[in-house]
């Protein structure tokens, strides 16, 4: 039986360990090809790992894929997606942030058969509040504490003047929807984005943001009043080499890559 090919757009924290978790096998999937800006980078480090893979350009990969998993910087998330959801192929998308605004990539999917799967990610329970959702959700409120330099660069936090440097004490940078804050820290919090997205949308689900020096981890409560239930979630994340990106989030990739060819799929 023929196995799905599947792709890499962006070979940093996530891409990596995603590539290298394909190399070694994981059943009815295979690592048909990788997107990169480093081309020589990305060669020394296939080469290191002992991966052999086609390094192509990014509107190459319809030509090699049945589903990319887009693990790139948020600004090329329509590069990625277009041409591969125009073919009617699957996209698995971590710039959730980048996608609240593009409603375009979801009916560009629709009209042609394609698909955009958003994977739970760095985050938690997005079995419980799909299947909340079926019902009728009153609030989803969701409160983010990073180690400053978690949050380091943001947009928002550069345009207002707002110094996460040298903190004694937790300071809280913001509280809005998460629409607002997927534009506001668009590579810091697409955990919120992708919630949204689960649930009652961007503008109803809402977030705090904090720069806590007290934390090693990135950390996320979430809480949701339903009408057939009401829950808390929370989740430390320990950060990767990027200190935006919680390890578990190639972890979670992975895990919903196995779902695409298991013969037993548990959770919603
Ligand atoms: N949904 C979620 O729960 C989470 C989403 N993310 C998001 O996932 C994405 C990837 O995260 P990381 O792997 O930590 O980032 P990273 O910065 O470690 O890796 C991104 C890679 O993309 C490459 N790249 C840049 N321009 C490119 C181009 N034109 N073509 C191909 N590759 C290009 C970079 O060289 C880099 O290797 C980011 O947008 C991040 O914000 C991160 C954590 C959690
Ligand atoms: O949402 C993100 O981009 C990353 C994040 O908060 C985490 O890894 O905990």
């Amino acid at each position: 039986m023929s196995s799905k090919r599947i792709a890499i757009a962006g070979l940093g924290e996530i891409g990596r360990t995603v590539a290298r978790k394909l190399a070694q096998g994981l059943p009815g999937l295979s690592l048909a090809a990788i997107a990169t800006r480093d081309r020589e980078k990305a060669t020394a480090w296939l080469d290191r790992e002992g991966i052999s893979c086609p390094l192509v350009s990014l509107d190459e990969l319809p030509g090699h894929a049945d589903l990319v998993v887009e693990c790139a910087p948020a600004v090329i998330l329509d590069q990625i997606c277009r041409p591969m959801l125009a073919a009617g192929k699957q996209v698995m998308v971590l710039s959730a942030s980048a996608l609240l605004p593009r409603a375009d990539l979801v009916d560009l999917a629709r009209a042609h058969g394609g698909q955009i799967i958003v994977p739970t990610g760095a985050l938690i329970g997005f079995d419980a509040v799909s299947a909340a959702a079926e019902g009728a959700i009153h609030s989803v409120q969701m409160v983010t504490r990073k180690p400053p330099r978690g949050l380091a660069g943001a947009p928002y936090l550069v345009e207002n003047g707002i110094s996460v440097e040298g903190l004694t004490s937790a300071l809280c940078v913001f509280r809005g929807s998460a629409r607002e804050a997927a534009a506001a820290f668009p590579a810091n919090v697409n955990v919120v984005a992708a919630l949204s997205l689960a649930g009652i949308g961007p503008d109803r689900t809402t977030i705090e943001i904090w720069a806590d020096p007290a934390m090693t981890r990135n950390c996320h409560q979430i809480r949701v009043e339903a009408d057939s239930a009401s829950f808390t979630m929370s989740i430390e994340n320990v950060p990767s080499e990027n200190p935006r990106t919680g390890r578990i989030t190639a972890l979670s990739v992975i895990a919903a890559l196995r779902k695409q060819t298991s013969p037993l799929q548990v959770g919603t």
